[in-house]
Order: structure tokens, then sequence, then C-alpha cells
């Protein structure tokens, strides 16, 4: 009987890629003031020949204004219309933009079916060093969003940073906090174990996390996290294939959203998914696509919203039933009744 890792087939969009945080790994953003927004017409022209692909998710991924600034409306606002924007072409948004307040919260809910931020580290060790000029990185404020995601009905996806600086009990301490918040919320959807990547932008010069080390994490994340939270990587960034597998081993069981460049990390492109399914089918893995919001919490969800998310269960199921009848890429070991019912 084959096993299922899932993944998101996504494209994703970039307000901006200003922000006033300078978090030195990163290889996204610019200074304030130095990137345009980008405007709903370029972004339409962006989603438009998509539709006629078998993409779902758009990923609303953005560099930040500070709070207090003058400008923080109007860039919550344009975040605001591109997830309006893609629901509108019949895609479903999820939104990670750095920390919001409450009420940015509450109205990306109703043009989100998903949100997430990454805790990325609890310890406070990190605002000396890699954030010590990034105020969004204050680990309170990012513990603080995923109870408010949790008091407003919000699935969302948080995750760790590895490699940063952090300690080995530094880990387990973080995926303990996602785990009580859960158990009151019950609102974590998935936790990324992502491994710091370096790119040619950033200014930290620290080696990358070591892929080798990954399925080890997984295996105690899995021990410390709620049953009903799955475990996602990122593939580009464990490169080696024998690696990906040990990692699902572990107990990894989902590739998080595929789109044609990964924003984050650009210097690790995504393997393709025909790449990726010759890698895991011999070893017994079927890939099978999702959507950004996981069933059980389809019911959180505005009634619109709802009706949105059940038009693409529909179209995803005939995307399986092409794959299925393809036998070079699924075997017949897997029941179509075990696909659908993720
Ligand atoms: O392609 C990427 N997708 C990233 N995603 C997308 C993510 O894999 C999917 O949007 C979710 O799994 C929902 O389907 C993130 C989403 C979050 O909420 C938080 C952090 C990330 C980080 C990345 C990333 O580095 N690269
Ligand atoms: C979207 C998420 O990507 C993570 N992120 C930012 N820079 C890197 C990097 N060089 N390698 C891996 N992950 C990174 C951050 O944790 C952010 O919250
Ligand atoms: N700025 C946000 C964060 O760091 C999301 C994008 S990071 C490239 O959480
Ligand atoms: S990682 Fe996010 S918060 Fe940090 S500098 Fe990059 S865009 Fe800004």
């Amino acid at each position: 009987m084959s096993r299922i890792v899932t993944y998101s087939p996504a494209y994703t969009i970039v307000p901006t890629y200003e922000c006033f945080n300078r978090c030195t790994y990163c290889n996204f953003r610019t200074d304030p003031g130095k990137s345009p927004w980008l405007t709903l017409s370029a972004a339409e022209e962006l989603l438009k020949p998509l539709q006629s692909q078998n993409i779902c998710e758009i990923l609303i991924l953005s560099g930040e204004v500070h709070p207090n600034s003058p400008e923080r409306q109007a860039w919550f606002q344009r975040i605001y219309d591109l997830c309006e924007l893609a629901l509108s072409m019949g895609f479903l948004p999820h939104t990670n933009a750095g920390p919001l307040s409450f009420e940015e919260m509450q109205r990306l809910k109703n043009v989100n079916v998903s949100m997430g931020l990454m805790l990325e580290q609890l310890t406070p060790k990190l605002l000396k060093t890699v954030h010590r000029h990034s105020p969004s990185k204050l680990p309170e404020v990012r513990s603080q969003q995923l109870q408010w995601a949790g008091e407003l009905k919000i699935p969302f996806t948080t995750g760790l940073l590895l490699g940063i600086g952090e300690t080995e009990d530094d880990w387990w301490e973080t995926l303990e906090a996602i785990s009580q918040i859960h158990q009151r919320y019950h609102h974590i959807q998935e936790v990324i174990l992502q491994p710091h990547s370096p790119g040619s932008q950033q200014t930290l010069n620290a080696p990358p996390f070591n892929p080798h080390q990954l399925p080890e994490v997984i295996f105690k994340a899995r021990r410390i996290l709620p049953q009903d939270i799955t475990i996602q990587i990122p593939p580009n960034l464990v490169k080696d294939d024998q690696w990906l597998l040990a990692c699902l081993e572990a107990g990894a069981r989902d590739l998080g959203g595929i789109s044609p460049k990964d924003e984050v990390n650009p210097d690790y492109p995504h393997p393709n998914e025909q790449l990726l399914r010759e890698i895991l089918q011999p070893a017994g893995w079927e890939l099978v696509p999702r959507l950004p919001v996981y069933p059980q919490y389809e019911s959180w969800l505005s009634v619109d919203l709802q009706k949105l998310v059940k038009k693409k269960s529909l179209q995803k199921k005939d995307i399986i039933d092409e794959l299925t009848e393809n036998p070079v890429q699924v075997s017949d070991r897997l029941s179509r009744e075990e696909i659908y019912n993720r």
C-alpha cells in the first residue's frame, strides 16, 4: 500500500519586497521605498495565464511596512485587494505578510482560506544577532500572532527556521510552544521545518543548515507536535533524494507550496512535480495535490469562501483522476477513496 505525501500547486505574488526589518539571512528584501508595489493590473496579468493550469493556491508573500508608518494602511489595503483579485479569478489565497494587528488579521480572514507566519525561533538570543534590526522578529510578537489566529479561527501555517544561531534545545522549546497554543485553539494545520539556506543577497555569512540533520529534527518534532499537525519540508532545500526520502520516513508528510519560483530562496528552484514523483514513487510514496486549506478547517471559513473551496475540491478530483488514469505516474496500489478522503 502506497503512503501519501501532499503538496500545494501554487504561485507566489509579492505585493512589495520593501521591508523595514533587516534579517541578515534574507534574500528577499529591499530598503523601504526601493521596491514598487505590485499593482492590481500587473497582478491580473500574472494570474491570467495560471487559470488554465492546475494551480489552486496564490501565496501572497510580502516585505513589511512599519505598523506606525503613514504608508501602513495603503500597504495593507493593497494586500487585501490582491487577495480579493485572486479570489475573483478563482484562486485560493494564503497570505504571509509578517505580523499583523488583530483587526488586520480579522479583515484578511475574509479573503484568505488560510494564513501563515513562521515562529522561526523563540529564543531572545537572536535579537542580538540575525534579528538585531528586525523588530517584527520579537518572539512575543510572533507568539501573539499564533494566539490571535486561534481566537479568530484562522487555519494557520507556522514553522521553524533552522540554523540561524539557535541550539537544539531551542528547537524543542519552540515546538513545545506551538503544541501548547494548538492544544488551546486547534488551528495549526502545518508546521514547516525550514533549513536556513544561504543565498546570494544575504549579509549573514553562516553555513547552510545541514539537511542531513533534518530527519532527526523531524523525528523528534513528530513526537512533540500533536498528531493533527502535518510536518512540511521544502523539497528545494533538501536536494539529496535519499535525504528527502529519509525526511518522509521520519514523519514529514507535505512538501508545501510548489511554485515556479521560490521567492524566499530564489537561488534554490523547486524541482518539478514529475521529477518529485520519480524520486518518491520507487520508494512507495504517492505525491498528491492538496488545497491551501486542510479539509478539517473548511467549516471555519465564510460561506462564500466555502463555496469556492468546494468548487476547487471538485476540480482537484478531476486532476487526481487524470493522474490515476496514467499508470506511469501513479501506481494502482493506492485506492482513489484514499486520495479523495484527504
Ligand atoms: O515556496 C515557498 N513557500 C512558502 N510558504 C508557502 C507554503 O508552503 C504554503 O503556502 C502552505 O503550505 C499553504 O498551502 C510559506 C507559507 C507560510 O505560511 C509561511 C512560510 C512559508 C515559506 C515558504 C517558502 O519559503 N517558500
Ligand atoms: C517566509 C519565511 O522564510 C524564511 N526565510 C527567510 N530567509 C530564509 C533563508 N535564507 N533560508 C530559509 N528560509 C528563509 C523566514 O522564516 C520567513 O518567515
Ligand atoms: N516578512 C515576512 C516574514 O519574515 C514574510 C516574508 S519573509 C521573506 O515573516
Ligand atoms: S525575512 Fe521577512 S521580515 Fe526579515 S527582512 Fe526578509 S522580508 Fe523582512
